[in-house]
């Protein structure tokens, strides 16, 4: 199980809603994941203003503002949110100044996602309780991903809580497990990359954000995914461009994409799309096995492309 939800607004019109529509399609997946969850805000403008970072971080210290400041004392408009497990830095800054002062601040926490437009939290718990402490009803932006989590392939702790946010702007939510990811991790790490937890979903965000570096698009990524990776997946990834599907070629793990002119909205299930907005308009379907699809900020449906040739 695990479920999974996405929201891309394309009418602007709707963005004060982000968070309220997110939370009653989170009530659609509940049951699919019900020992932890985790959200990733793009576009929040009230989390992470214009010119702003936003770090996210498990097991900050006490006094972490302090010693933040104390790294870093040209910060301005350091404030720090506690949501449950997840402790949010944000400061005027850029995401990779503000994540080396907090790196250096407290050396035991670990980042879980750094954004100049989007901010992560996730935990263990109720689904709903979480979004309480993630404050995801009143949350505002132009695109949000949710999971809610049974776990297959680490332990249930708020390290393999998803979304796995990796670089500045990317998060990847999974439902499935991966079989050849044990190897992939190893290849990974020849080549420098480092790890938080012993989960399969982790080393897909590591191995999309290694291809995003390298300078693979979105699309590129995930078709670069769809050849590297065994197992059973429907993945979501969200960057501050958009968002893409993708389902491994068998596709047991479900999906369902409603395409809108006022959203694009995925999810696992139908249920967690039955109450958005003119959802009788939208046109629903169910993405193809193999496939990528993707959409971009500006609206355009930018395609399908073959996961596999
Ligand atoms: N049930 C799932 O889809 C689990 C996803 C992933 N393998 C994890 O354990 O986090």
């Amino acid at each position: 199980m695990c479920g999974i939800i996405g929201l891309h607004l394309r009418d602007p019109e709707l963005q004060d809603q982000l968070g309220s529509l997110m939370t009653v399609m989170l009530q659609g997946i509940i049951v699919r994941g019900p020992d932890s969850a985790g959200v990733a805000l793009y576009g929040d403008t009230q989390r992470v203003p214009d010119g702003y970072a936003a770090v996210s971080m498990l097991h900050a210290p006490e006094g972490l503002a302090e010693a933040v400041a104390g790294q870093a004392p040209d910060l301005t408009d350091l404030t720090v949110e506690q949501a449950g497990e997840t402790t949010v830095v944000a400061a005027a800054t850029d995401p990779d100044q503000l994540a080396k002062a907090v790196e250096a601040a407290a050396p035991g926490a670990m980042v879980i996602g750094q954004g100049d437009d989007s901010v992560v939290y996730k935990g263990v718990g109720h689904p709903l309780e979480l979004a309480k402490d993630f404050r995801l009803e009143e949350a505002t932006g132009w695109q949000g991903v949710a999971h809610t989590r049974m776990a297959t392939e680490s332990a249930i702790n708020a390290e393999g809580s998803h979304p796995y946010a990796v670089g500045t702007g990317l998060s990847l939510v999974h439902n499935g497990s991966f079989s050849n990811h044990a190897s992939i991790r190893r290849e990974l790490q020849l080549d420098g990359a480092t790890f938080d937890s012993q989960n399969d979903t982790e080393v897909a965000a590591r191995f999309v954000s290694a291809r995003l570096d390298a300078g693979d698009d979105l699309e590129d990524a995930l078709v670069a995914l769809g050849k590297r990776f065994d197992g059973f997946y429907t993945l979501l990834v969200a960057t501050n461009k958009g968002f893409a599907v993708v389902r491994d070629e068998i596709a047991c793990k479900p999906a369902i994409i409603a395409e809108h002119p006022r959203y694009v909205a995925m999810a696992s299930e139908f249920q967690a799309l039955a109450y958005l907005p003119g959802i009788d308009e939208a046109r629903v379907f169910e993405p193809e096995p193999g496939r990528v699809y993707a959409w971009r900020r500006e609206g355009a449906l930018t395609g399908a492309s073959e996961c596999r040739t």
